[in-house]
Protein backbone atom coordinates (compact mmCIF):
# COMPACT_ATOMS: atom_id res chain seq x y z
CA UNK A 1 0.00 0.00 0.00
CA UNK A 2 1.55 3.62 -1.22
CA UNK A 3 0.41 6.41 1.12
CA UNK A 4 2.69 9.26 -0.14
CA UNK A 5 4.22 11.83 2.10
CA UNK A 6 5.62 14.79 0.25
CA UNK A 7 8.64 16.24 1.66
CA UNK A 8 7.44 19.44 3.35
CA UNK A 9 8.48 22.91 2.13
CA UNK A 10 11.84 24.35 4.24
CA UNK A 11 10.29 27.76 5.34
CA UNK A 12 13.46 29.56 6.16
CA UNK A 13 15.83 32.26 5.38
CA UNK A 14 17.82 32.05 2.58
CA UNK A 15 21.08 30.19 2.73
CA UNK A 16 24.35 32.14 2.39
CA UNK A 17 26.44 29.12 1.44
CA UNK A 18 28.27 29.81 -1.40
CA UNK A 19 27.01 27.94 -4.43
CA UNK A 20 31.16 26.04 -4.86
CA UNK A 21 33.08 23.55 -3.13
CA UNK A 22 29.86 20.78 -3.11
CA UNK A 23 28.15 23.53 -0.94
CA UNK A 24 24.18 24.15 -1.71
CA UNK A 25 22.54 27.50 -2.07
CA UNK A 26 19.36 25.80 -3.34
CA UNK A 27 15.80 27.41 -2.82
CA UNK A 28 15.13 26.52 1.00
CA UNK A 29 11.72 25.21 -0.10
CA UNK A 30 14.03 22.16 -1.99
CA UNK A 31 15.69 21.17 1.78
CA UNK A 32 14.60 18.51 3.51
CA UNK A 33 17.73 18.86 6.02
CA UNK A 34 19.01 22.50 7.15
CA UNK A 35 21.44 22.82 10.08
CA UNK A 36 22.31 25.80 11.50
CA UNK A 37 25.26 26.50 13.92
CA UNK A 38 24.52 23.13 15.28
CA UNK A 39 26.27 22.18 18.47
CA UNK A 40 26.49 19.67 20.71
CA UNK A 41 28.27 18.81 23.77
CA UNK A 42 28.26 16.06 26.07
CA UNK A 43 29.32 17.67 29.31
CA UNK A 44 32.03 19.60 28.45
CA UNK A 45 33.25 17.39 25.49
CA UNK A 46 32.07 19.19 21.86
CA UNK A 47 31.14 16.25 19.67
CA UNK A 48 29.27 18.90 17.00
CA UNK A 49 31.11 22.05 16.93
CA UNK A 50 28.65 24.79 14.63
CA UNK A 51 27.43 22.56 11.67
CA UNK A 52 26.24 24.30 8.79
CA UNK A 53 24.83 21.40 6.93
CA UNK A 54 21.74 21.48 3.74
CA UNK A 55 20.47 18.25 2.06
CA UNK A 56 18.42 18.49 -0.96
CA UNK A 57 15.32 16.59 -1.30
CA UNK A 58 16.29 13.73 -3.82
CA UNK A 59 19.48 13.65 -3.28
CA UNK A 60 21.64 10.85 -1.69
CA UNK A 61 24.36 12.55 1.08
CA UNK A 62 27.10 11.08 2.45
CA UNK A 63 28.29 12.00 5.79
CA UNK A 64 32.46 10.80 5.64
CA UNK A 65 34.56 11.00 9.14
CA UNK A 66 37.01 8.94 11.18
CA UNK A 67 35.63 7.72 14.41
CA UNK A 68 34.12 9.99 16.84
CA UNK A 69 33.60 12.62 14.37
CA UNK A 70 30.57 13.06 14.99
CA UNK A 71 28.39 11.75 12.61
CA UNK A 72 25.99 9.78 15.16
CA UNK A 73 26.09 12.91 17.31
CA UNK A 74 24.73 14.91 14.36
CA UNK A 75 22.26 12.32 13.01
CA UNK A 76 20.73 11.64 16.47
CA UNK A 77 20.55 15.51 16.64
CA UNK A 78 18.63 15.45 13.36
CA UNK A 79 16.17 12.65 14.79
CA UNK A 80 15.32 14.64 17.97
CA UNK A 81 17.01 11.95 19.95
CA UNK A 82 19.19 13.99 21.58
CA UNK A 83 18.70 18.25 22.53
CA UNK A 84 20.80 20.73 20.95
CA UNK A 85 23.35 22.76 23.23
CA UNK A 86 22.88 25.40 20.95
CA UNK A 87 21.87 26.43 16.95
CA UNK A 88 19.40 24.66 15.42
CA UNK A 89 18.43 22.32 12.80
CA UNK A 90 14.94 21.17 10.56
CA UNK A 91 14.16 18.22 9.15
CA UNK A 92 11.06 17.45 6.65
CA UNK A 93 9.85 20.79 7.49
CA UNK A 94 9.86 20.47 11.21
CA UNK A 95 12.21 21.20 14.26
CA UNK A 96 12.87 17.96 16.08
CA UNK A 97 13.29 20.08 19.37
CA UNK A 98 10.20 20.84 19.08
CA UNK A 99 8.42 18.24 16.92
CA UNK A 100 10.65 14.57 17.03
CA UNK A 101 7.57 13.01 16.53
CA UNK A 102 6.70 14.84 13.05
CA UNK A 103 10.57 14.45 12.17
CA UNK A 104 10.59 10.72 13.15
CA UNK A 105 7.23 10.49 10.74
CA UNK A 106 9.25 11.57 8.12
CA UNK A 107 11.88 9.85 8.52
CA UNK A 108 13.08 6.14 8.02
CA UNK A 109 16.10 5.47 10.90
CA UNK A 110 18.77 3.12 10.46
CA UNK A 111 20.68 3.50 14.08
CA UNK A 112 24.43 2.08 13.83
CA UNK A 113 23.68 -0.39 16.39
CA UNK A 114 20.27 -1.33 15.66
CA UNK A 115 18.96 -3.40 18.38
CA UNK A 116 15.73 -5.49 17.39
CA UNK A 117 13.67 -7.51 20.24
CA UNK A 118 15.64 -10.64 20.36
CA UNK A 119 12.64 -12.76 21.28
CA UNK A 120 10.58 -12.40 18.00
CA UNK A 121 10.89 -14.04 14.51
CA UNK A 122 12.25 -12.05 11.70
CA UNK A 123 8.73 -12.22 9.85
CA UNK A 124 6.72 -10.97 12.62
CA UNK A 125 8.95 -8.55 13.66
CA UNK A 126 8.65 -6.85 9.95
CA UNK A 127 4.85 -7.18 10.60
CA UNK A 128 5.22 -5.15 13.80
CA UNK A 129 7.49 -2.38 12.55
CA UNK A 130 5.20 -2.13 9.96
CA UNK A 131 2.33 -2.12 11.92
CA UNK A 132 3.95 0.93 13.79
CA UNK A 133 4.63 3.24 11.55
CA UNK A 134 2.08 5.46 9.89
CA UNK A 135 3.39 4.85 7.02
CA UNK A 136 4.40 1.31 7.06
CA UNK A 137 4.32 -1.10 4.02
CA UNK A 138 4.90 -4.56 4.72
CA UNK A 139 4.90 -5.72 1.30
CA UNK A 140 7.94 -3.52 0.59
CA UNK A 141 10.19 -4.55 3.83
CA UNK A 142 8.91 -8.73 2.77
CA UNK A 143 10.70 -7.62 -0.57
CA UNK A 144 13.85 -6.17 0.64
CA UNK A 145 14.31 -9.42 3.24
CA UNK A 146 13.96 -11.15 -0.24
CA UNK A 147 15.85 -9.61 -2.18
CA UNK A 148 18.94 -9.45 0.75
CA UNK A 149 18.05 -13.62 1.09
CA UNK A 150 17.14 -13.45 4.74
CA UNK A 151 15.42 -16.48 6.43
CA UNK A 152 13.00 -14.31 8.55
CA UNK A 153 11.71 -17.68 10.05
CA UNK A 154 14.46 -17.88 12.43
CA UNK A 155 14.47 -15.73 15.76
CA UNK A 156 16.12 -12.39 16.14
CA UNK A 157 18.21 -14.36 18.56
CA UNK A 158 19.48 -16.97 16.29
CA UNK A 159 20.48 -14.74 13.86
CA UNK A 160 24.06 -13.64 12.72
CA UNK A 161 24.87 -9.97 12.65
CA UNK A 162 24.64 -9.63 9.73
CA UNK A 163 21.66 -11.27 9.23
CA UNK A 164 20.16 -8.57 12.03
CA UNK A 165 21.66 -5.88 9.61
CA UNK A 166 19.82 -7.19 6.80
CA UNK A 167 16.58 -7.53 9.05
CA UNK A 168 17.04 -3.86 10.47
CA UNK A 169 17.79 -2.65 6.90
CA UNK A 170 14.37 -4.78 6.01
CA UNK A 171 12.22 -2.46 8.66
CA UNK A 172 14.00 0.65 7.52
CA UNK A 173 13.50 0.18 3.61
CA UNK A 174 9.77 -0.53 4.19
CA UNK A 175 7.75 3.18 5.50
CA UNK A 176 8.38 5.03 1.90
CA UNK A 177 8.81 8.12 4.23
CA UNK A 178 10.57 11.14 2.18
CA UNK A 179 14.04 10.94 4.05
CA UNK A 180 15.94 7.82 4.75
CA UNK A 181 18.70 8.34 7.26
CA UNK A 182 21.21 5.43 7.36
CA UNK A 183 24.01 5.07 10.14
CA UNK A 184 26.65 2.62 8.36
CA UNK A 185 23.80 0.99 6.63
CA UNK A 186 26.51 -1.83 4.96
CA UNK A 187 28.20 -2.69 8.00
CA UNK A 188 28.44 -6.24 8.75
CA UNK A 189 27.64 -6.93 4.66
CA UNK A 190 29.32 -9.57 2.78
CA UNK A 191 30.50 -7.94 -0.39
CA UNK A 192 27.18 -8.95 -2.30
CA UNK A 193 24.65 -7.69 -0.05
CA UNK A 194 26.56 -4.58 0.03
CA UNK A 195 25.91 -4.28 -3.46
CA UNK A 196 22.67 -5.38 -2.95
CA UNK A 197 21.69 -2.36 -0.22
CA UNK A 198 23.66 0.25 -2.68
CA UNK A 199 21.30 -0.69 -5.46
CA UNK A 200 18.24 -0.39 -2.93
CA UNK A 201 20.04 3.09 -2.23
CA UNK A 202 19.59 4.24 -5.61
CA UNK A 203 16.43 2.96 -5.93
CA UNK A 204 14.94 5.10 -3.28
CA UNK A 205 16.56 8.40 -5.26
CA UNK A 206 14.96 6.74 -8.50
CA UNK A 207 11.42 7.01 -6.13
CA UNK A 208 12.10 10.80 -5.45
CA UNK A 209 13.00 10.16 -1.75
CA UNK A 210 16.04 11.60 -0.15
CA UNK A 211 19.31 9.64 1.73
CA UNK A 212 21.61 10.71 4.21
CA UNK A 213 24.27 7.80 4.81
CA UNK A 214 27.46 7.35 6.28
CA UNK A 215 29.91 5.30 5.73
CA UNK A 216 33.69 4.43 6.24
CA UNK A 217 33.59 2.52 2.76
CA UNK A 218 34.80 5.28 0.47
CA UNK A 219 34.16 3.24 -2.80
CA UNK A 220 30.50 2.78 -1.85
CA UNK A 221 29.95 6.56 -1.14
CA UNK A 222 31.47 7.10 -4.65
CA UNK A 223 29.36 5.07 -6.30
CA UNK A 224 26.09 6.30 -4.64
CA UNK A 225 26.41 9.80 -3.59
CA UNK A 226 25.80 12.81 -5.24
CA UNK A 227 27.58 14.99 -2.55
CA UNK A 228 29.66 14.29 0.33
CA UNK A 229 30.44 16.07 4.01
CA UNK A 230 33.35 15.50 5.90
CA UNK A 231 33.25 16.01 9.64
CA UNK A 232 36.61 15.78 11.53
CA UNK A 233 36.38 15.81 15.50
CA UNK A 234 32.54 17.75 15.16
CA UNK A 235 33.41 20.23 12.75
CA UNK A 236 32.24 19.93 9.07
CA UNK A 237 35.19 20.72 7.36
CA UNK A 238 34.83 19.94 3.64
CA UNK A 239 32.02 19.36 1.47
CA UNK A 240 31.95 17.94 -1.70
CA UNK A 241 30.09 17.08 -5.04
CA UNK A 242 30.89 13.91 -7.19
CA UNK A 243 30.59 16.18 -10.16
CA UNK A 244 33.74 17.81 -9.10
CA UNK A 245 35.30 14.76 -7.29
CA UNK A 246 34.82 12.80 -10.71
CA UNK A 247 36.60 15.81 -12.61
CA UNK A 248 39.85 15.42 -10.73
CA UNK A 249 42.34 13.32 -12.85
CA UNK A 250 45.72 12.38 -13.06
CA UNK A 251 47.42 11.92 -16.21
CA UNK A 252 50.57 10.67 -16.16
CA UNK A 253 52.93 10.23 -19.09
CA UNK A 254 56.20 8.36 -19.96
CA UNK A 255 57.91 10.22 -22.92
CA UNK A 256 60.14 8.94 -25.08
CA UNK A 257 64.19 8.77 -24.39
CA UNK A 258 65.44 11.20 -26.02
CA UNK A 259 63.33 14.25 -25.06
CA UNK A 260 64.51 13.84 -21.58
CA UNK A 261 68.08 14.68 -20.05
CA UNK A 262 67.25 12.25 -16.78
CA UNK A 263 67.27 15.41 -14.41
CA UNK A 264 64.38 15.75 -12.15
CA UNK A 265 62.03 18.60 -11.92
CA UNK A 266 59.69 20.15 -10.04
CA UNK A 267 58.50 23.67 -11.96
CA UNK A 268 57.00 22.24 -14.92
CA UNK A 269 54.63 25.47 -15.26
CA UNK A 270 56.75 27.33 -17.45
CA UNK A 271 57.05 24.88 -19.83
CA UNK A 272 53.58 24.20 -20.72
CA UNK A 273 51.21 26.80 -22.57
CA UNK A 274 49.84 29.66 -20.83
CA UNK A 275 46.18 28.45 -21.37
CA UNK A 276 46.57 25.29 -19.39
CA UNK A 277 47.80 26.85 -16.07
CA UNK A 278 44.19 27.24 -14.59
CA UNK A 279 43.67 23.86 -15.49
CA UNK A 280 46.26 22.10 -14.23
CA UNK A 281 46.95 21.89 -10.69
CA UNK A 282 50.62 20.16 -10.66
CA UNK A 283 53.11 18.90 -13.07
CA UNK A 284 56.06 16.96 -12.03
CA UNK A 285 58.29 15.31 -14.32
CA UNK A 286 60.71 13.38 -12.79
CA UNK A 287 62.68 11.16 -15.57
CA UNK A 288 60.78 10.33 -18.17
CA UNK A 289 57.47 10.40 -16.66
CA UNK A 290 55.21 13.78 -16.94
CA UNK A 291 52.50 13.54 -14.33
CA UNK A 292 49.67 15.85 -14.25
CA UNK A 293 47.08 16.93 -11.76
CA UNK A 294 43.66 18.61 -13.38
CA UNK A 295 40.30 19.42 -12.99
CA UNK A 296 37.63 19.79 -15.26
CA UNK A 297 38.06 19.15 -18.78
CA UNK A 298 41.08 16.81 -19.69
CA UNK A 299 41.15 17.95 -23.10
CA UNK A 300 43.75 20.69 -22.90
CA UNK A 301 46.04 18.50 -20.94
CA UNK A 302 45.84 16.02 -23.58
CA UNK A 303 46.28 18.31 -26.18
CA UNK A 304 49.53 19.88 -24.49
CA UNK A 305 50.97 16.06 -24.56
CA UNK A 306 49.69 14.88 -27.62
CA UNK A 307 52.44 17.59 -28.31
CA UNK A 308 55.27 15.72 -26.77
CA UNK A 309 56.77 12.84 -27.75
CA UNK A 310 54.64 10.54 -25.30
CA UNK A 311 55.42 6.83 -25.57
CA UNK A 312 52.54 5.64 -22.83
CA UNK A 313 49.68 7.78 -21.19
CA UNK A 314 47.26 6.37 -18.00
CA UNK A 315 44.72 8.28 -16.99
CA UNK A 316 42.86 7.76 -13.37
CA UNK A 317 40.34 9.50 -11.21
CA UNK A 318 42.09 11.20 -7.81
CA UNK A 319 38.96 9.52 -5.98
CA UNK A 320 37.58 10.29 -2.90
CA UNK A 321 40.21 8.30 -0.64
CA UNK A 322 42.92 11.11 -1.14
CA UNK A 323 40.41 13.94 -0.10
CA UNK A 324 39.45 11.75 3.01
CA UNK A 325 43.12 10.88 4.12
CA UNK A 326 43.99 15.06 3.73
CA UNK A 327 41.14 15.62 6.01
CA UNK A 328 41.24 12.45 8.38
CA UNK A 329 45.25 13.96 8.55
CA UNK A 330 44.35 17.84 8.46
CA UNK A 331 47.22 17.75 5.80
CA UNK A 332 47.03 19.65 2.47
CA UNK A 333 45.85 16.67 0.01
CA UNK A 334 49.79 16.79 -1.53
CA UNK A 335 50.57 15.05 1.81
CA UNK A 336 47.83 12.66 1.96
CA UNK A 337 48.94 9.06 0.88
CA UNK A 338 47.02 5.41 0.55
CA UNK A 339 46.65 2.66 -1.41
CA UNK A 340 46.55 5.04 -3.98
CA UNK A 341 49.07 7.67 -5.38
CA UNK A 342 48.99 10.46 -3.72
CA UNK A 343 47.92 14.26 -5.85
CA UNK A 344 50.06 17.06 -5.32
CA UNK A 345 47.22 19.46 -5.06
CA UNK A 346 46.40 21.78 -2.30
CA UNK A 347 43.72 21.91 0.32
CA UNK A 348 42.19 24.42 -1.11
CA UNK A 349 41.92 23.48 -4.42
CA UNK A 350 39.52 20.59 -3.54
CA UNK A 351 37.05 21.93 -2.15
CA UNK A 352 37.84 23.61 1.59
CA UNK A 353 34.24 25.46 3.24
CA UNK A 354 35.88 26.33 6.77
N1 LIG B 1 26.62 9.96 25.28
C1 LIG B 1 27.86 10.41 25.12
N2 LIG B 1 28.52 10.95 26.16
C2 LIG B 1 29.77 11.44 26.01
N3 LIG B 1 30.46 11.43 24.86
C3 LIG B 1 29.83 10.90 23.79
C4 LIG B 1 28.51 10.36 23.86
N4 LIG B 1 28.17 9.90 22.63
C5 LIG B 1 29.22 10.15 21.82
N5 LIG B 1 30.21 10.74 22.52
C6 LIG B 1 31.50 11.20 21.99
O1 LIG B 1 31.25 12.12 20.93
C7 LIG B 1 32.18 11.94 19.88
C8 LIG B 1 31.42 11.71 18.59
O2 LIG B 1 30.79 10.44 18.66
P1 LIG B 1 29.89 9.89 17.48
O3 LIG B 1 29.31 8.59 17.93
O4 LIG B 1 28.97 10.95 17.04
O5 LIG B 1 31.01 9.65 16.35
P2 LIG B 1 30.90 8.90 14.93
O6 LIG B 1 31.47 9.84 13.93
O7 LIG B 1 29.52 8.44 14.71
O8 LIG B 1 31.89 7.70 15.17
P3 LIG B 1 31.90 6.21 14.54
O9 LIG B 1 32.34 6.33 13.12
O10 LIG B 1 32.93 5.53 15.38
O11 LIG B 1 30.52 5.63 14.71
C9 LIG B 1 33.08 10.77 20.28
O12 LIG B 1 34.27 11.30 20.82
C10 LIG B 1 32.28 10.06 21.36
O13 LIG B 1 33.13 9.45 22.29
Amino acid sequence: MERPFPPPPFKGTSSNESESNGATSHDPADLIVRTRDLTKRYGNFLALDRCNLEVRAGEIFGLLGPNGAGKSTLIRLLLGYLHVTSGSCEVVGKNPEIDSVAVRRGVAYLPGDARLPRHMRGDGLLKFFAQMHPLGDLKRSLEVAERLELDLSRRVAFMSTGMRQKLALAVVFGPRTPLLILDEPTANLDPTVRGEVLNLVLTQRDEGRTVMFSSHVLSEIEQTCDRVAFLRRGELVRRLTMQELFQRHRVTAVLNDEETDGSDTDEPLGKIPEILADRIERVSIVGRQVRIDTAGDLGPALSWLASLPVHQVRIEPLGLHTVYQSVHRAVPVAEATGPYDSPDVTSDQMGEVS
